[in-house]
């Protein structure tokens, strides 16, 4: 007989998952968490109008891989932070979802098990019970919101937020982040484009409707506000594009777009041509630009892991404690000098 299906031919299942408002009753804030998380979101707000001058500092791990060493990361970087905090904000990178360039690993919520079982609920809840021990700390959490759905499950929990290189063009990506409470930094595109992530402050500022779940996980019309808090992350494309030279072009730009010249300098992919060495000349290049007086530079982004380097994601049970699967970190040494000789040359 002939097949007269016209739908689903590519589909092999559609499993239900729990929804954003049970999995919150599940791993519920606390008055500790919220205050940690709205006082993360009200600073980094604060340092993007320069009501708060210190520098905003987007650091840790490529992505998420193992909670443990997550943790003990966390640990660390509270103990930095607070013999930092007169000149720099750090916020924790606790990425948990990977966009690729081809195929890959898609992240700790993608696949939690790293084993290509795709136990979706499972990393869910990973990702939340993560996020609130790093909150429990005092600590503030950036993530990189490449789901358009997975924000009604975590992003309560993130102080900032970024729109990565391959979705800044994305009108989905835009729309979704018009209605996020952070505020968000949108990568230039992988090409180098900086005209992508000028008009997604254009979009995200405005108000957008677009359909979406609801935190009782019910299919709903979402309408945003905007969110007025937005800012560019240099990331490098074909070449870097960190130096004082781009960086007055780019706030020249902005400028004639009518928006305030908000800049953060990722020093690590396109920017450090993926070689994790590389990122502390990065540092030290938009140190010295601070000092000479700019003002346009509002924080950096840096990839550091426990240890350093990068490795392979294929038998599991011999993975290296606290080393990324993902791009290449700076180990905890380098990043612990790195950040106190940021703070003392700004
Ligand atoms: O930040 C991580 C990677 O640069 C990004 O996810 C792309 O990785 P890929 O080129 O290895 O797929
Ligand atoms: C994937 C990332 O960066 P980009 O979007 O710049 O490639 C990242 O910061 O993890």
């Amino acid at each position: 007989m002939t097949d007269l299906r016209i739908e689903n031919l590519n589909i092999i299942a559609e499993e239900p998952i729990i929804t954003p408002d049970k999995l919150k009753q599940l791993y519920p804030l606390t008055d500790l968490t919220t205050k940690t998380i709205l006082d993360g979101q009200n600073t980094v707000k604060r340092i993007l109008h320069r009501k708060d001058k210190r520098l905003l500092v987007v650091v840790g791990p490529c992505s998420i891989h193992d909670i443990d060493a997550a943790k003990e990361y966390a640990r660390r970087l509270k103990k930095l932070a607070d013999e930092v905090s007169e000149k720099l904000y750090l916020v924790m990178r606790v990425y948990f979802e990977k966009p690729r360039t081809t195929v890959g690993w898609q992240g700790l919520i993608n696949d939690p098990h790293l084993d290509d079982s795709c136990q979706v609920e499972d990393g869910l809840k990973m990702a939340r019970e993560l996020l609130l021990y790093v909150a429990e700390l005092g600590l503030p959490a950036a993530g990189e919101a490449l789901d358009i759905v997975t924000p009604q499950y975590i992003q309560d929990l993130f102080s900032w937020t970024a729109i990565g290189a391959r979705t800044t063009e994305s009108q989905s990506h835009r729309n979704m982040a018009s209605g996020l409470s952070s505020a968000v930094g949108f990568k230039n595109g992988t090409n180098g484009s900086i005209d992508i992530a000028i008009n997604a402050r254009e979009s995200v500022a405005a108000p957008h409707n677009f359909v979406s779940i609801n935190p009782e996980g019910k299919v709903a019309v979402v309408k945003t506000k905007g969110n007025p808090n937005s800012h560019i992350i240099l990331r490098g494309g074909k070449t870097p594009n960190y130096s004082a030279k781009h960086i007055a072009e780019y706030e020249q730009k902005l400028k004639a777009a009518g928006l305030e010249p908000r800049i953060m300098v990722d020093c690590s992919h396109a920017n450090s041509g993926k070689k994790a060495v590389n990122q502390a000349r990065v540092a030290k290049d938009i140190a010295g630009q601070i000092k000479a007086g700019n003002k346009s530079i509002m924080g950096v982004m840096i990839e550091s892991n426990l240890h350093f380097g990068c490795q392979k994601l294929s038998n599991t049970s011999e993975l290296q404690y606290g080393v990324s699967i993902t791009d290449e970190c700076i180990g905890w040494d380098e990043t612990e000098d790195l950040l106190k000789e940021l703070a003392n040359t700004i």
